[in-house]
């Protein structure tokens, strides 16, 4: 089997100076993208946001959701570290698309919760598939985190691909009354940590 091909480059941001790597997969050409800050290659538990791609809320600052301010957030607890990683998951809508999302956004908008909606579409509640993004953190040297969520299923998800999840860090960004009954279905329906649903 062939190897993923890995570029990388200095990307300078707001947060400081990071390393943007990039992988293709050579069977289905999918690209994996992570920030990376410091020498994360000692051993020590990194510093970790598995971060699911999400144009509305992290390029056009959309309050339907927290996925903005959770990124940037994220981006800023590496650079204060010094050292991290932010894994850039390239499944949009929990993994059914931008299209798909919108439909399920225009569902949302006349009653449906996030979970009803995406079952009324005849998708999966969550669609996501972390084993790409996971395949470039081993790649990258990386066997140990603190990982930076709110999501149990991400912690499983990782513990079974042979991470060792030494810490969870909430995260308590991104609220407000557009995304209140977003964040409530995620606690209720699919299994959130509290915690960082709610301000601080
Ligand atoms: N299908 C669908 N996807 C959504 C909706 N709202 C946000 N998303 C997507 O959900 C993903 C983020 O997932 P969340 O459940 O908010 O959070 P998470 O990444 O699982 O957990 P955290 O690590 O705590 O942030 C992004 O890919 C968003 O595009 C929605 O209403 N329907
Ligand atoms: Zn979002």
């Amino acid at each position: 089997m062939k190897n993923n091909e890995i570029v990388n480059c200095s990307l300078p941001t707001e947060y400081g100076l990071f390393q943007l790597y990039v992988s293709e997969d050579p069977q289905s050409g999918n690209e994996n993208i992570a920030l990376v800050m410091g020498d994360v290659q000692n051993g020590e538990p990194v510093l970790t946001r598995l971060h699911s791609e999400c144009l509305t809320g992290d390029v056009f600052h959309s309050l339907r959701c927290d996925c903005g301010p959770q990124l940037n957030e994220a981006m800023k607890m590496i650079a204060q570290e010094g050292r991290g990683v932010i894994l850039y998951h390239r499944e949009e809508g929990r993994g059914i698309g931008l299209l798909n999302k919108v439909k399920a956004y225009k569902l949302q908008e006349n009653g449906a919760d996030t979970v009803e909606a995406n079952i009324m579409l005849g998708f999966d509640v969550d669609a996501r598939d972390y084993r790409d993004a996971a395949k470039l953190l081993k790649d990258l040297g990386i066997t140990s985190l603190r990982l930076i969520t709110n999501n149990p299923k991400k912690i499983e998800f990782l513990i079974e691909f042979g991470f060792i999840i030494e810490d969870r860090i909430p995260l308590h960004v991104g609220q407000s009354p557009f995304n209140a009954n977003y964040r409530l279905t995620k606690e209720q329906k699919m299994g959130h940590f509290k915690d960082g649903l709610e301000s601080n």
